[in-house]
């Protein structure tokens, strides 16, 4: 009785409302914005979506054929909602430099059960007041520290590398993953999780398992709406991962601030502590929180996991994609690589000593070839904007509720600003080369206020690693083509393969 009476009445009524959404948004942004870009044609109901594809590797292949066929700056209609497709820094730059449409997209929230809304997912004040705190973790002088736990790691990744010395191709991007987590949970949390010896960890397993499950949810439509999502299978696994990774932090989080309580003499200014033998201990950015909260900033424990997490999640990932496509790409152009080789000959001779900070900093090719890298593969290949306002660009109207998608993974091989886009050419990248270039045309870690925070820290991981791995062995092609795939981050299906030589 009840389901044959109030069913079809609910049904009824929901589709008023979805009809009513579709109506009001397709008027109001294809009158303004829609009308006057090009794109795809539109169905009705799903619009464009059938051009995209259905896997993250059509996706990726689709994207760049929409932009080749309707140019930089293009729109599509997926279902109701106008996403805007952004690869042209002219019209870029505003939506960087904006301190008002800082806000993410909807499929940011599908990463919310885990972080919560740390310093990724946030926006408005909250995002605001927590960016304020979060930035001096980042200090140079705290990012200093972090060197000894770069090279620590990178000796374990060389060891772990060397039976596939001499050998044939391999996927190089597993160990790298392992490698940037044990980083990362070093600087994150102060755990040494030692993952590259322990791949069965449980906390590892959940957090790449959690991550998959993001990118499953925002590939299928059918799973947007909480409620259907929580009561899937999917769903439902997600909670028990979430709750191992929260367990996790939480446990980390007490011992620390206990520790913290016992040994209240230092000042949130320090890099350092003393441990109990009265050594210097580096501390991690957990301890640059509790130390904000401890000096009356006043963080709840919710509030300090949010950015454990965050970090977790943010810092490993892209950092893995970065390596691995920059191992790949020396291996593919021998000469770029002899060239950096003579850099850290000249720098380190045929002395084993670790690098310091200062050599880091003389690095300046390995920076070239690394930025080319993320040129050609920027880890994160494209990033969403809701907007809140509308924004006026060279005569065409973006009205708020459009998403913006803004691409740097085809921005970046714009002809008019990269002549000749495909070739990998680490000049690009010398001071006198940058000059003039349009100050948004490169964006790997996005622009403006809502930028990478984490880029001095990638940058200083990345040229630890790959110079420890070029002084130990000659890299050469895998004699594969990659054939890539948009996962939130940039990837390859089945790896990244190269080959590798002893060098001594
Ligand atoms: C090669 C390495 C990396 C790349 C290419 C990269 C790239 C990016 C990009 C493009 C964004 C903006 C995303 C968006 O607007 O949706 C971002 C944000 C962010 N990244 Fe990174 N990232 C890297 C490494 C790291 C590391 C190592 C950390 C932490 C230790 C980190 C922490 C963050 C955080 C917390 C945000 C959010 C910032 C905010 O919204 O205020 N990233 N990153």
């Amino acid at each position: 009785m009840w389901i044959t009476t109030f069913l079809p009445l609910a049904m009824l009524v929901m589709l008023i409302f979805i009809l009513q959404y579709y109506v009001f948004v397709l008027s109001r942004a294809a009158r303004i914005t829609g009308n006057f870009l090009p794109g795809p044609k539109s169905l009705p109901i799903i619009g464009a979506a059938l051009e995209f594809g259905r896997t993250p590797v059509d996706l990726l292949k689709n994207l760049v054929r929409v932009t080749k066929e309707y140019g930089y700056v293009c729109r599509a209609w997926m279902g109701p909602h106008l996403f805007v497709l952004v690869a042209d820094p002219v019209f870029i730059e505003p939506f960087f430099s904006s301190t008002v449409n800082i806000r993410k997209s909807m499929n940011y929230e599908f990463m919310n059960p885990w972080l919560g809304t740390g310093l990724l997912t946030s926006f408005g004040k909250k995002w605001k007041s927590r960016r304020k705190i979060i930035t001096p973790t980042f200090h140079f002088k705290i990012l200093e520290g972090f060197v000894d736990s770069f090279n620590t790691q990178g000796n374990t990744l060389i060891k772990k590398l060397k039976k596939h010395a001499g050998g044939p191709a391999f996927d190089i991007y597993k160990y790298i993953n392992l490698y940037t987590l044990d980083v990362i949970c070093d600087a994150a949390m102060g755990l040494q999780l030692n993952v590259q010896d322990d791949k069965n960890c449980e906390y590892v397993a959940a957090l790449h398992e959690a991550s998959e499950i993001i990118v499953k949810r925002s590939m299928s439509p059918w799973y947007f709406p909480e409620f259907i999502f929580n009561m899937s299978p999917l769903g439902r696994r997600q909670k028990a991962l979430i709750k191992t990774l929260h367990n996790m932090s939480y446990k980390v989080i007490k011992e620390r601030k206990m520790e913290l309580s016992n040994n209240g003499k230092e000042g949130a200014g320090s890099t350092e502590t003393d441990n109990d033998i009265g050594q210097k201990k580096r501390l991690a950015f957990l301890d640059m929180l509790l130390h904000y909260d401890k000096s009356g900033g006043n963080l709840s424990l919710e509030d300090i996991r949010e950015e454990v997490d965050t970090f977790m999640f943010e810092g490993h990932d892209t950092t893995s994609s970065g390596l691995s496509f920059t191992l790949w790409s020396l291996a593919e152009n021998p000469a770029c690589q002899q060239k950096a080789y003579e850099e850290l000959y000249e720098i380190f001779g045929t002395s084993d000593r670790e690098a310091t900070t200062e050599d880091l900093t003389k690095m300046k090719y390995l920076e070239c070839v690394i930025k080319e890298t993320l040129r050609l593969f920027p880890s994160v290949p494209f990033f969403l904007r809701e907007l809140d306002e509308d924004v006026k660009i060279e005569g065409v109207n973006f009205v708020a509720g459009t998403t913006v998608l803004l691409a740097p993974f085809i921005m970046h091989k714009h002809p008019q600003y990269f002549p000749n886009p495909e070739k990998f050419d680490p000049e690009r990248f010398t001071p006198e080369n940058t000059r003039g270039r349009h100050p948004y045309a490169y964006v790997p870690f996005s622009a403006g206020p809502r930028n990478c925070i984490g880029q001095k820290f990638a940058m200083m991981e990345m040229k630890a690693a790959v110079s420890k791995i070029l002084r130990n062995y000659k890299l050469s092609s895998g004699g594969r083509e990659n054939v890539y795939s948009v996962e939130l981050i940039l990837r390859t299906v089945g790896g990244i393969h190269i080959k590798l030589e002893n060098r001594k």
